[in-house]
């Protein structure tokens, strides 16, 4: 069994960080663990407070998978603060695992922040090198290029000037655009582009989590790196159509096996080109 482990925030409430990658990671057959980086009393319409962890027990966390066990795939989420990502990257120096899925969290859906913005210049030193993709929402690719994102064009900009501070790949997602959900894969050549219907809900609670938890599941299937974001934008697609009025907020997306099995049959209507 292929074994992948996402090193994140735990959401009490179950839609998003640890819990949602778990979730995915069980959809697609894999085998997950997980590093807590940050404790987040949060539920669908707010963040009450977060505890990071220290540092040397985040450090530990990694050691204890690693020294035991072959890991196919990481996914990365919410990293806090500035030592918390510094932890993690002399880890992922130490260890030089494959596939590093690196979804650069830092607002929750209902607009609080989950990353001190100070830790901004650290993340881009420190741990986007080490990824293989990276995958920012639009505010966020906006935040780490340092321009504004009005329109596709804008969205390739920003996908440049991002594989320029050493990620192998970017993954700009339009999830937080108008028209369809249209994403935006640079690989330092190419763009290729990831299309899907924009489905009409306010239930989008761990959205993006639950994308780069089902690429990094799928690189660790074996799939190349265009296959993973398309069976991953089907995954999603159909998680978001079927995602549940959960809580009073927004909802959070639909993570089960037979619904995926039988999203992927039906086609989750993903056109995908370059
Ligand atoms: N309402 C929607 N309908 C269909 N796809 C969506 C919708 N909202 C987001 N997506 C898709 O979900 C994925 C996560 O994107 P996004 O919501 O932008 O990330 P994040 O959760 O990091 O803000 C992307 O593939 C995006 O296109
Ligand atoms: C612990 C944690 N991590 C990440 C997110 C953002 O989730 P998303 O951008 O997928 O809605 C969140 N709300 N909580």
């Amino acid at each position: 069994m292929k074994k992948v482990l996402t090193i994140a925030g735990s959401d009490c409430s179950g839609g998003a960080g640890i819990q949602a990658d778990l979730k995915t990671f069980s959809a697609h057959g894999v085998f997950g663990m997980s590093v807590i980086v940050s404790v987040v009393a949060e539920n669908t319409s707010r963040v009450i407070d977060i505890q990071d962890v220290r540092p040397d027990m985040i450090e530990k966390q990694i050691d204890a998978v690693f020294e035991d066990i072959d890991v196919d795939a990481v996914k990365i989420g919410m990293l806090s603060q500035p030592d918390c990502m510094e932890a993690v990257a002399g880890k992922l120096k130490q260890y030089a695992p494959a596939n590093i899925v690196l979804d650069p969290v830092m607002y929750a859906k209902n607009g609080c922040p989950l990353m001190n913005p100070d830790a901004i210049d650290t993340l881009i030193e420190k741990v986007i090198p080490f990824a293989n993709l990276l995958t920012p929402n639009i505010p966020e690719a906006e935040k780490i290029a340092g321009m504004s994102i009005h329109n596709v064009e804008d969205m390739k900009k920003s996908a440049e000037a991002i594989y320029r501070m050493g990620c192998k790949n970017v993954l700009v997602k339009g999830g937080h655009a108008s028209g369809s959900a249209l994403d935006i894969l640079f690989d330092g050549e190419r763009f290729y582009t990831f299309d899907a219907q924009r489905i009409d809900t306010k239930n989008t609670h761990g959205t993006g989590c639950t994308y780069s938890a089902a690429i990094a599941s799928n690189l660790a299937l074996g799939c190349s790196l265009q296959e993973a974001v398309h069976r991953a934008k089907e995954y999603i697609t159909t998680a978001i159509r079927h995602s549940l009025a959960i809580g009073k907020g927004h909802g959070p997306t639909h993570h089960f096996y037979e619904l995926y099995q039988n999203g992927l049959k039906n086609g989750a209507e993903i056109n995908n080109g370059q």
